[in-house]
């Protein structure tokens, strides 16, 4: 039996407060094991009737980062084009990804096509295969942080073309790219808040009663 008392509680609060999604990166390499350590937490989140649908790849072939660095710079500059106006001109000083600077790439992709769980939770809601997935990825995001290690999602990508880069499974469908690494700076503010791009709410903003 474990018990968790309020100097946990308080560190862990600290821990969501601090959490970021980072996109600058020190040059440090990780630690040995640091990115099997932090899949090896992911593997211990919830997911629907215990199927573990995560699929990892860990990319460290120059040639295939490299393709996928190609990949988000077309889609950043098709985004940066759907934008006009003062937006565009805020969006392209964004830094959108760390994936230049990163010592760590990990994909992350759902596998549709897995028995195991033997089908519990999905007949009606299939997508909860993904969700366990996004679940996984939020705990490797914290347990990251709670090592000084940042974690940055990027998702101006085309699927279709990280599937081929990567040579998965037609049934993997593509979830998240993560650039691991060392933060540059740490804050409490999201980066997007920082360049007014958007402002975070509070959950009373989110919330019904019914
Ligand atoms: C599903 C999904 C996809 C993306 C993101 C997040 C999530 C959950 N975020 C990060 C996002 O911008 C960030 O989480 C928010 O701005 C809030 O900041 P903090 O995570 O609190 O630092 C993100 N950031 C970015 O720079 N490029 C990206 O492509 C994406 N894509």
């Amino acid at each position: 039996m474990v018990e968790f008392d309020d100097t946990f509680r308080q560190h862990l609060r600290e821990l969501f407060v601090w959490r970021r999604d980072v996109r600058r990166f020190r040059a440090d390499p990780l630690p040995d094991g640091a990115i099997d350590r932090l899949i090896e937490t992911a593997c211990l989140s919830p997911s629907v009737g215990l199927s573990q649908p995560w699929r990892f790849v860990i990319v460290d072939d120059a040639a295939r980062r490299r393709a996928v660095i190609d990949d988000f710079k077309a889609c950043n500059a098709d985004a940066l084009n759907s934008y006009a106006g003062e937006r565009a001109a805020r969006y392209a000083t964004l830094k959108l990804s760390g994936l230049e600077q990163a010592p760590g790439h990990l994909a992350v992709f759902a596998d549709k096509a897995s028995d195991t769980g033997h089908g519990l939770g999905r007949a009606t809601m299939p997508e909860t295969t993904e969700y366990s997935v996004v679940a996984a990825i939020t705990a490797m995001w914290l347990a990251a942080r709670a090592e000084g290690i940042g974690l940055g999602w990027v998702s101006i990508l085309h699927p279709d073309r990280i599937h081929a880069i990567l040579d998965v499974p037609d049934t993997w469908k593509f979830i998240a790219y993560l650039c691991i690494g060392y933060p540059e700076v740490e804050c409490d503010r999201p980066e997007l808040e920082q360049a007014k791009w958007e402002q975070r709410r509070g959950a009373e903003e989110f919330t019904l009663q019914r």
